[in-house]
C-alpha cells in the first residue's frame, strides 16, 4: 500500500494562524525569533521555515481527507530540504517523487520506499532500476516508451512493478501557461483513449501490474472548478474500466492546491478541495493519493534578504537586494507575485510609501521580485522578508552569477536551527576540471 499514516480517527488540525505580516513588520519576529539578530548570525539571503506551520497543513489535509482511504505523497520538488522531508515522514508522509535524486532524498529521509510514488514524464533506466531496487510503491507512467521500459527493467530484475497511468484530461487548470500540466497539448500523461488500450491488452506486460490511475493537471491552482471536471473525467474513465474487468487499486489525484501569495487572496481551503475529491470518488473501493505539494509548505516559509542599496534611475526607484533570481526564481519566471516585508529599523518611525522596483544584483533585467510595488521606504542595511516562499524557492535555486546556494534554518518558538548550510565558494566551485584533463571516451 502507498503512502499512509491513519486518516481516520486523525487528531483535528490544530487552530494556529499562519504567518501573520502585520506582525512581522511590526516586530520583525516569526515564530518568537527575532529575524535582525538571526540575519546577524547567519546572514542573508537565507530561507526560514516554520516546522509548526508545515506540520499544521499536513494535519489539516490529513483531517479534511478523513473517512477516505486516502494517502498523502508530498511532492519532494516543493522543498526538498532534508529536515522538511524528515518532518513529514513523522507524520506519516509518503512521497510524490520525479528523479532519482529526489528518491534518494525521501530515502534518506525516512520515507517508506512503499509510500513512494514515481512520477515524471521522462525516467531514465537507471532511475527506473533504482527505483525498483529500492522498492518504490508505484510508478505513474506518462508513455507507452515508459511502460516498455518498466516492462523490461521489471523482468531483467525478476520483479512485478505496480504502474498507474498517468491521464491528461485536457482541462484547463486556470493557471500560469507554465505549470498548467493538464491540457492535451502539454507533454504529461496520455490521452484517456491510451489509457484505455493499455489496460486492455496489460496481459502485454506481465511484469508490470497496472492498476492505478493519476492525474495531475498543474499547480497553483485557485480554482476547484478544473479539479472538478478533471476528476469527473478520472472518474468516468475508472468506472469504465472496472465495468470491463480490469482491475483498480489507486486513484492518485496529484497535487496542485494552490495557496495566497498575496495579502488577501482568495484560496481554496483543504476541505474544499477534499470535498471536491469525495465528491468525485466517494464510491471508490481503492486506495485514493494525493500528491501537494506548495500547499503544505509555500506559506510557512520567507526569504529574509538585506537591501544593498536604494537607487534612483531617470524613471523608476529601484531597491536592490542581496537576494536574487537565482535564490527565488518564481518571480521571474512565472511573473510570480509575492508579499514583500520590510522590517523595523530601530529608532526609526513610520516611513512615507515608496513604489520600488525590487530586484536583486544579477545581471539580467528578469531579475526583479517586483515592480512598482508600494513599499515603507527602506533604507541600505534594513532587511526584508519575501513571504510564502517556503515552496519552488530554495528548490530551484542555482549557482547563477556564480552565488553560493543560501543558507535554510528551522524557527520555532524563539530558538532556530540550521537545516542547510550556506553554500561555500568551495563547495560551489567543486567538481570542476581543468581542461588539461583531455581523454578519449
Ligand atoms: C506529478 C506532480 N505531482 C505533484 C506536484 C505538486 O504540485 P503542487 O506543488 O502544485 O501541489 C507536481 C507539480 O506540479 C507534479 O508534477
Ligand atoms: N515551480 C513552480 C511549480 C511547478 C510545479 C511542478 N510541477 C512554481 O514555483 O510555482
Amino acid at each position: 500500500m502507498v503512502a499512509g499514516g491513519p486518516v481516520i480517527g486523525s487528531p483535528p488540525a490544530t487552530k494556529r494562524p499562519m504567518l501573520d505580516s502585520e506582525m512581522l513588520a511590526r516586530d520583525g519576529v516569526f515564530e518568537g525569533v527575532d529575524l535582525t539578530a538571526l540575519a546577524a548570525v547567519e546572514g542573508t539571503p537565507l530561507y526560514v521555515y516554520s516546522p509548526a506551520m508545515i506540520r499544521t497543513r499536513y494535519r489539516a489535509l490529513r483531517h479534511a481527507l478523513a473517512g477516505l482511504d486516502a494517502g498523502i505523497c508530498y511532492a519532494v520538488k516543493a522543498n526538498g530540504n532534508r529536515a522538511v522531508l524528515e518532518l513529514l515522514a513523522a507524520e506519516g508522509s509518503g512521497a510524490d517523487i520525479v528523479s532519482g535524486g529526489e528518491l534518494q532524498r525521501a530515502l534518506r529521509a525516512g520515507i517508506a520506499a512503499e509510500r513512494i510514488v514515481f512520477s515524471g514524464v521522462g525516467k531514465s533506466v537507471a532511475e527506473v532500476e533504482a527505483a525498483l531496487a529500492a522498492g518504490v510503491g508505484r510508478f505513474n507512467l506518462e508513455s507507452l516508451a515508459e511502460l516498455e521500459t518498466l516492462q523490461s527493467v521489471a523482468r531483467r530484475r525478476g520483479t512485478v512493478a505496480r504502474a498507474s497511468a498517468r491521464i491528461n484530461p485536457d482541462v484547463d487548470a486556470l493557471t500560469h501557461a507554465k505549470i498548467s500540466t493538464g491540457r492535451a497539448e502539454n507533454k504529461f500523461g496520455v490521452s484517456i483513449g491510451e489509457a484505455r488500450s493499455w489496460f486492455a491488452s496489460a496481459q502485454r506486460w506481465p511484469d508490470v501490474r497496472l492498476d492505478g490511475l493519476h492525474m495531475h493537471i498543474g499547480s497553483q491552482l485557485l480554482s476547484l472548478e478544473p479539479m472538478h471536471e478533471a476528476l469527473a473525467r478520472m472518474a468516468d474513465f475508472a468506472r469504465t474500466l472496472l465495468a470491463a474487468g480490469s482491475e483498480l487499486a489507486c486513484i492518485d489525484v496529484g497535487g496542485g492546491l494552490g495557496v495566497r501569495y498575496r495579502e488577501g487572496e482568495k484560496a481554496p481551503s483543504a476541505e474544499e478541495y477534499a470535498a471536491a475529491i469525495r465528491h468525485a470518488l466517494g464510491w471508490f473501493e481503492g486506495r485514493i493519493l494525493v500528491e501537494p505539494g506548495r500547499w503544505l509548505v509555500a506559506e510557512a516559509g520567507l526569504l529574509l534578504s538585506r537591501v544593498l542599496l536604494e537607487k534612483q534611475g531617470d524613471t523608476r526607484r529601484f531597491l536592490v537586494l542581496d537576494a536574487a533570481m537565482n535564490d527565488l526564481l518564481r518571480p521571474s519566471l512565472y511573473d510570480a507575485w509575492h508579499d514583500i516585508v520590510p522590517l523595523p529599523v530601530d529608532g526609526s518611525g513610520p516611513q512615507e510609501r515608496v513604489a520600488y522596483d525590487v530586484v536583486g544584483p544579477v545581471c539580467e533585467t528578469g531579475d526583479t521580485f517586483a515592480t512598482a510595488r508600494q513599499l515603507p521606504r527602506c533604507q541600505a542595511g534594513q532587511l526584508v522578508a519575501i513571504l510564502a516562499s517556503g515552496a519552488y524557492g530554495a528548490s530551484m535555486a542555482s549557482n547563477y552569477n556564480s552565488r553560493p546556494l543560501p543558507a535554510e534554518v528551522f524557527v520555532d518558538a524563539g530558538r532556530y536551527a540550521v537545516v542547510r548550510r550556506r553554500q561555500t565558494l568551495d563547495e560551489m566551485l567543486a567538481g570542476e576540471q581543468s581542461t588539461a584533463d583531455w581523454t578519449s571516451p
